[in-house]
């Protein structure tokens, strides 16, 4: 198979869809890579680096969208990307779809074939692609939130573990998912008081195995959190419903009674966020405040850390990569039902039930929309 790499063109996204010594797998398997002039440069990975593993580079996204079957990237294209998609091309990367309606629309009019990571499942439940960026995005909110404490940014002035004699921070996680126990390991760590909600027993026994007194595990009820999110100091926004638009559970009154100078890290805004008053924002102009209370909602954060990332990232998605040129999508996808959780669009017909469902549009069977293709 024809594999194309383009560069990521996000705001501050400098993480790969591949790094060379996954090119040099697809290579060994008798594939062909072209990878966009420049594309590892944010992570320190030259053109050489990738010829020498295999790859012939392109000058421009153009000519690799033209070129390639299947198309790898890291996050969900931009509009400029999307115009470049065509009939039967192989999109694998992060979708998002659910919060956004124009890129919906333009996967569907492409007849791509798109395939996103957060959507993929594993067979103990798992997001076993999403799981990676989860970890880098939880461990970084708790920093993120650590810097939005400060006075010089509009936050309360508040050491997060705060100092012998002087009580420390109190952060509340919502959601125990990867996000939630990354952030609770960090906020741990650093010595603040922390509190995660989640729905899940068996996560919240999870998360009491895990830290013991360290973490307070509490039932997300509409009463809890309403008690948690008023005493915070901090908020990380963790919750997910794979596929799904994140359910708004911290209210605009929520904010207005939070204490002024306090301050959320809205992690789930990648799926429109689960706080009434988050909009995305970027790394180029992380925060706003809305109601005295401090928003951080980067919909990348991981993007951030770039290197880490990518490794963390690739180390997940490589097998599926192998398997898709191999196999073809047809056989990847139909001979193994968690992968085919990954398709959203396909043809023009969407097949991830709660994307449809966000958009009132039809939906389709992945397994009979693959089959009739
Ligand atoms: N902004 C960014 O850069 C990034 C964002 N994310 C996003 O973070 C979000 C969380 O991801 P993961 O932790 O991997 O998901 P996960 O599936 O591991 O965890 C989500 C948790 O939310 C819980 N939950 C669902 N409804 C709830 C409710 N009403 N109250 C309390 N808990 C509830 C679930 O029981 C589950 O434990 C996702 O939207 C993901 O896409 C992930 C990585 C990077
Ligand atoms: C999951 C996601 O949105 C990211 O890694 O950027
Ligand atoms: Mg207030």
């Amino acid at each position: 198979m024809i594999i194309g790499v383009p560069k990521e063109i996000k705001n501050h996204e400098y993480r790969v869809g591949m790094v060379p010594a996954s090119v040099r797998e697809l290579v060994n398997h008798g594939h062909q890579v072209f990878v966009e002039s420049d594309a590892g440069m944010g992570i320190g990975f030259t053109n050489e680096d990738y010829t020498l593993a295999g790859a012939e580079i392109l000058a421009t996204a153009a000519e690799v969208f033209a070129t390639a079957e299947m198309i790898i990237k890291v996050k969900e294209p931009q509009a400029v990307e999307r115009a470049m998609l065509r009939e039967d091309q192989i999109l694998f990367t992060y979708l998002h779809l659910a919060p956004d309606l124009p890129q919906t629309e333009d996967l569907i009019k492409s007849k791509a074939i798109c395939i996103a990571y957060e959507t993929v499942t594993d067979s103990r439940g798992g997001l076993p692609l999403l799981a990676p960026m989860s970890e880098v995005a939880g461990r970084m909110s708790i920093q993120a939130g650590a810097q939005a404490l400060e006075k010089s940014n509009h936050g309360r002035g508040m050491l997060l573990g705060g100092v012998p004699g002087v009580e420390p921070a109190k952060v509340v996680v919502i959601g125990g998912g990867m996000v939630g126990r990354s952030a609770a390991q960090m906020a741990v760590g650093l010595g603040a008081e922390v509190v995660v909600l989640d729905r899940n027993i068996d996560v919240l026994r999870a998360l009491d195995a895990q830290f013991g007194n360290k973490v307070k595990a509490i039932y997300s009820t509409a009463d809890a959190l309403e008690k948690h999110v008023l005493e915070a100091d901090l908020v990380i926004g963790g919750v997910l419903i794979p596929g799904a638009a994140a359910p708004k559970l911290v209210t605009a009154e929520h904010i207005k009674a939070m204490k002024p100078g306090s301050a959320i890290v809205d992690v789930a805004i990648d799926q429109g966020g689960c706080i009434a008053t988050s909009k995305a924002t970027t790394h180029a102009d992380p925060t706003f405040i809305v109601d005295d209370v401090v928003h951080y909602c980067v919909a990348n954060m991981p993007g951030a850390v770039p290197r880490t990332s990518t490794f963390a990232l690739n180390n997940a998605t490589l097998p599926f990569i192998i398997n898709l040129a191999n196999k073809g999508y047809k056989k990847a996808l139909l001979d193994d039902a968690n992968f085919l959780k990954g398709l959203n669009v396909i043809k023009g017909q969407v097949t991830y039930k709660e994307v449809a469902e966000a958009f009132n549009m039809p939906y389709v069977d992945p397994r009979t929309a693959v089959e009739n293709a």
